[in-house]
């Protein structure tokens, strides 16, 4: 007999079209090549590997049994959708995840037919699907829709509204709720036990069926043994899951790694479902690699790394992290004050809470993926003497826009926000830049917003906020690095309002604010080469502005440039507000404000990022030098 030469499944699969083709037992091996698959390139790239991989066999089920595109599949956050993209006519170009030009880290609609709702900020996709749904119901040509949320993104309070709506309109939907057991970090929150308790004490509850119940037909042992463990869970003798309450029909748990058993269950839902399904799938983050499967947070998000070994490639820092040393800052201020405390909604780690969590445990809450909560929690904390530290990425915090007005600005409560990811942060691309804060905060009455220049005025600042008890303050920084300054040995209170003058000069002033004052001190630099006299100047505070300091350099020069990290409507147009309201425009000075652009910036390193925006040092110079010719042209006019 000879060998027949090994053809890889996965090789037959461009579109899920092909998938449909495949027999079960070709599913499971292309579902172990897809795995492989995914491990090998996100070797190369980095990205979300574990959430990735806890996916593999659903993605191929549900693909096979469900014909997407015309049925819309819609995952939740997107960042467990690798393998969907390399199924989905996306695998020639899955090597450049995450990269400048190359594929987005999430769901994208603009790149592909079979990503239907973007995402990367969580629990949005049983809000999406049953749009779909409805839409479906209502005439238009979409077929099935299916959410598929993970455990720790059913936490958040948007995923209950859906729920709730769903539930009530009754309609054909289907939710795959997949559960590892796992948030970024180990999720936490009542919701969370219950699901694990779902998981763990009912083990007959895979056998129910959808339509005609499969425990009735059961014999009488495994019958009983089914109710035994329905009344586990629920407490109730008899009573249905939380899910079933909501007008959903509860299929689960299943094995989300068993592929006969998936393609079995999705089969059978798809045929007989009538109104909102939920399927329960059970998973393992990190399934089938080894390194990821035995690491703390299972490989959720990883730099490029070796496949055998799992080690990943780490660059050396030249300075220390923003987070970092917020982290360490607040360490400090609470082990002399007892009424800090630190806030975060399910990134413990990312935002660098984890430091006065590991040192004080007590001392730290992590609510979940719930931003909004997050924020009236603070806010309840501040008014009960509390001194909160509330640390949300400044994307995300857009979820909990309403809870800071409402709750926190309008009662002048002295929640603390601590705004980590404030600008552009490169792989994670539009959805996560932190682009708007400075414009969303400053546009609230009570509310003080301050962004460092380095990580020594971080510490300055950590101090400010610590000191600010007469209503909310927020501090904007970046993802990464800070600029290697010479630290501190203790914060100082800065006065609020008050930027300071780093170099003084007589052509062109440069207002900073925020973390691209390197890039402005550059510029200023180039300006000198070529003869300019350059004032440096950092505002610290966008609200309230330093109104002293703009008219000085307004006053004393013939160009002003502001700079920030931030979109348009920010730190430059509070100047230029000012300047208005005080009759400074007409006077001749040539004033450019440096902000994001109006439009959405893709994926790329943070540095080609904000070149992409027109925000680097020589953009910076060459605004001055434009402003500096139009006010050469004013004084010309003039004499
Ligand atoms: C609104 C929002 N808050 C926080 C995050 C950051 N975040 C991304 S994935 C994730 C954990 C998601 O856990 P789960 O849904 O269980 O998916 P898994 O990674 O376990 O597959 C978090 C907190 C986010 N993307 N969106
Ligand atoms: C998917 C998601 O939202 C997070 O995993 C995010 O990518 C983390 O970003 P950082 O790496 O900046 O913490
Ligand atoms: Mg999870």
């Amino acid at each position: 007999m000879t060998d027949r030469p090994h053809t890889p499944v996965l090789d037959r699969v461009t579109y899920p079209a092909d998938l449909r083709r495949l027999t079960d037992a070709e599913l499971k091996q292309c579902a172990d090549e897809l795995r492989a698959e995914t491990i090998s390139a996100v070797s190369e790239t980095g990205g979300h590997l574990g959430s990735s991989l806890g996916v593999v066999e659903l993605t191929v089920a549900i693909h096979a049994v469900f014909n997407t595109p015309y049925d819309k599949l819609v995952w939740d956050v997107g960042h467990q959708c690798y393998p969907h993209k390399i199924v989905t006519g996306r695998r020639d170009r899955i090597r450049t995840l995450r990269q400048k030009d190359g594929l987005s880290g999430f769901t994208k609609r603009s790149e592909s037919d079979y990503d239907p709702f973007g995402a990367a900020h969580s629990s949005t996709s049983i809000s999406a699907a049953l749009g779909f749904a409805m839409a479906r119901e209502m005439g238009q040509a979409t077929g099935d829709a299916i959410a598929v949320i993970g455990d720790g993104s059913i936490s958040a309070g948007m995923a209950y509204e859906a729920l709730n709506n769903a539930g009530h309109i009754g309609r054909r939907l289907f939710v795959i709720l997949n559960d590892n057991d796992m948030s970024i970090a180990p999720p936490t929150g009542a919701m969370s036990s219950y699901l694990a308790n779902l998981s763990k004490n009912s083990p007959l509850a895979a056998l129910r069926d959808i339509a005609d119940g499969v425990a009735q037909h059961l014999p009488e042992p495994l019958r009983q043994g089914a109710e035994r463990a329905r009344e586990l869970v629920t407490g109730h003798p008899k009573s249905a899951t939380l899910f079933e309450h909501l007008g959903f029909t509860y299929i689960g748990p299943v094995d989300g790694h068993d592929m006969g058993q998936l393609l079995n269950v999705l089969r059978s839902a798809k045929a007989r479902a009538t109104g909102p399904v939920l399927i329960h799938a059970v998973t393992v983050k990190g399934k089938g690699y080894a390194p990821a499967e035995l690491s703390d947070d299972c490989y959720h998000g990883v730099n490029k790394f070796d496949v055998a070994t799992g080690v990943q490639k780490k660059s050396t820092p030249n300075a220390p992290a923003y987070t970092n040393v917020f982290g360490q800052c607040l360490l400090r201020h609470a082990e002399t004050d007892s009424a800090i405390v630190g806030i975060t909604a399910a990134m413990p780690g990312g935002t660098g809470l984890n430091i006065l969590q590991k040192a004080m445990p007590g001392r730290v809450f992590d609510v979940g993926i719930a931003e909004q909560h997050a924020v009236t929690f603070a806010a309840g904390m501040a008014a009960g003497g509390m001194k909160p530290f509330c640390a949300i990425y400044s994307s995300f915090l857009q979820r909990g826009y309403d809870q800071v007005v409402h709750d926190v600005a309008l009662q002048n409560l002295p929640v603390r926000f601590m705004i980590d990811r404030a600008g552009l942060v490169g792989a994670d691309g539009p959805t996560h830049a932190g682009a708007f804060d400075i414009g969303y905060l400053a546009a609230l009455p009570n509310m003080t917003v301050m962004a460092c220049a380095d990580e020594a005025e971080m510490v300055h600042m950590m101090a400010t906020a610590a000191a600010h008890d007469s209503g909310p303050i927020a501090l904007r920084y970046p993802r990464g690095e800070g600029t290697g300054v010479a630290m501190p040995e203790k914060g100082a209170v800065l006065e609020i309002g008050k930027g300071r003058i780093l170099q003084d000069g007589r052509d062109v002033a440069i207002l900073s604010f925020g973390a691209h004052l390197a890039e402005a001190t550059d510029a200023a630099r180039a300006l000198e080469a070529r003869g300019l006299s350059v004032t440096i100047a950092d505002a610290r505070f966008a609200k309230p502005l330093d109104a002293d300091l703009v008219d000085r350099l307004v006053a004393g020069h013939s160009a002003l440039v502001t700079v920030e990290q931030g979109a348009m409507l920010g730190f430059g147009a509070i100047v230029l507000h000012h300047l208005a309201a005080t009759g400074q425009l007409d006077g001749g000075v040539a004033i450019r404000t440096l902000h994001l652009p109006d439009r959405f910036i893709d994926q790329a390193s943070p540095a080609d990022m904000y070149a992409d925006a027109g925000l680097t040092a020589q953009d910076i110079a060459a605004a001055a030098l434009d402003a500096l010719g139009v006010a050469t042209i004013h004084e010309k006019a003039r004499a």
